[in-house]
């Protein structure tokens, strides 16, 4: 076997608080976030979007610090996973690529051609697949290889989703349980999964597994752990009027805490590392909601981050990976229909979703006019002698 790389890819975070609104840009330029019928559109409204959420997005960085650890705690368990394949005999260069920040994705392909790379496996830091974090990366790096002659003699494999890998499911039931044992009735703690929340017309239209793949994935880490506790499943990190997969994280934390449930702890599972949603969203928001809600004692299960026993499962991935038949990205990436961010196309009356959809559709054109007319000099604000 020629020279063996590992590309671990990832959704990228701002390093620091200026970084913010052009994270953002790219995020919401990306059309597998936001979907829309003109590609003319996706720039400006990914600005407009952007530049309306920076501030409080920033406010919520400054909270944890002022930036995201998502890149320093990717690079330590590239680290770490290449030292565990080196230690199980099987060489290999760790790559990091992220979609949306530095190191780009296209500055680890950069690095990997250059290095001469022989046999590439791509492994997705995100243990389901969803069309919003896998699938844009997939498409991303499938549009890469379409440009580069070298990058298509290279042999590769992708991994597409990899929840079910038994030390995986392993880390996490350690990592549960050595949460429950900080309380004084482990057994009667309830065990909260908080995944990351997508719009439902990506599951009910667009056909992403994201669903079935978190609601499998709680069943199996519920069957590692193998204990009496009762336990939820919800969806965090709304953005945007429409509708998101239910139930939501915090009506769900209300729903417990009027029911009398005193002991929580919640689980983590869309991600496999600190970030922006665990300290500053479930640490301070979702705690807050929880204690106003009478939820008395409220912990949260760490991510695996370099947990040894998670480090384990990406060497045993990229192994297993290695010996099996390639996958390839034409596979992995596919998508079975387009979807929107805004589905809503009837009119309804009264504050509605429909009508705050419709009210943004307005403001966006208002918004295109007025930089036509900023930029031409000519319209409406010019006629009526608003502007000169
Ligand atoms: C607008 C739509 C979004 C979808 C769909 C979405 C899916 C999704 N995201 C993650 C993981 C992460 N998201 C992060 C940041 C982030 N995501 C969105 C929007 C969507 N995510 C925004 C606007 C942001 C920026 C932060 C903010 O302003 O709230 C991050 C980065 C975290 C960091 O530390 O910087 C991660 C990680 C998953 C797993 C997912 C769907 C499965
Ligand atoms: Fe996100
Ligand atoms: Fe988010």
């Amino acid at each position: 076997m020629g020279r063996v790389g590992v590309l671990l890819l990832n959704l990228g975070g701002p390093d620091k608080l200026e970084d913010v609104g052009p994270f953002l840009y790219n995020l919401f330029s990306d059309p597998e976030i936001i979907r829309l019928p003109f590609r003319w559109l996706q720039k400006p409204l990914a600005w407009f979007i952007a530049s309306r959420r920076t501030r409080t997005s920033q406010a919520n960085y400054k909270q944890i610090g002022g930036g995201s650890p998502l890149r320093r705690i990717t690079e330590a368990q590239g680290e770490a996973l290449k030292e565990k394949l080196g230690n199980l005999g099987q060489e290999a260069n760790i790559y990091v690529g992220m979609r949306y920040w530095h190191p780009y994705t296209e500055e680890a392909i950069a690095m990997l051609t250059q290095d001469n790379i022989e046999r590439l496996v791509i492994l997705p830091l995100y243990p389901q697949f969803s069309i919003s974090t896998s699938g844009s990366s997939f498409r991303l790096l499938e549009k890469l290889w379409q440009e580069d002659p070298k990058l298509q003699r290279l042999d590769y494999t992708v991994i597409p989703s990899w929840y079910k890998q038994p030390s995986y499911l392993q880390a996490m039931a350690e990592l549960i349980a050595q949460e429950l044992e900080q309380f004084p009735n482990p057994d009667q703690v309830h065990i909260f999964f908080s995944a990351h929340g997508v719009p439902k017309s990506y599951v009910e239209e667009a056909g992403d597994p994201y669903q079935q793949e978190i609601e499998d994935c709680t069943a199996l880490i519920m069957q590692t752990l193998n204990r009496p506790n009762t336990h939820t499943l919800a969806y965090q990190s709304r953005v945007g009027p429409v509708e998101w997969l239910q139930p939501y994280t915090e009506d769900a934390l209300k729903e417990l805490g009027a029911q009398g449930v005193k002991d929580l702890v919640v689980v983590p599972i869309s991600f496999v590392s600190e970030h922006i949603e665990t300290l500053q969203e479930i640490d301070i928001e979702y705690r807050e909601v929880a204690e106003e809600s009478g939820i008395d004692n409220f912990r949260r299960v760490p991510a695996p981050n370099t947990h040894p026993v998670f480090i384990q499962a990406l060497a045993d991935l990229v192994i297993d990976a290695l010996k099996n038949p390639s996958f390839k990205l034409s596979q992995a990436a596919q998508m079975k229909k387009r979807v929107k961010m805004y589905p809503q196309e009837r009119w309804e009356w009264g504050l509605t979703t429909s009508a705050e959809v419709w009210n943004g559709r307005i403001a966006m054109l208002g918004f295109i006019a007025l930089i036509i007319e900023l930029v031409t000099g000519h319209g409406l604000l010019h006629m009526i002698g608003l502007l000169q």
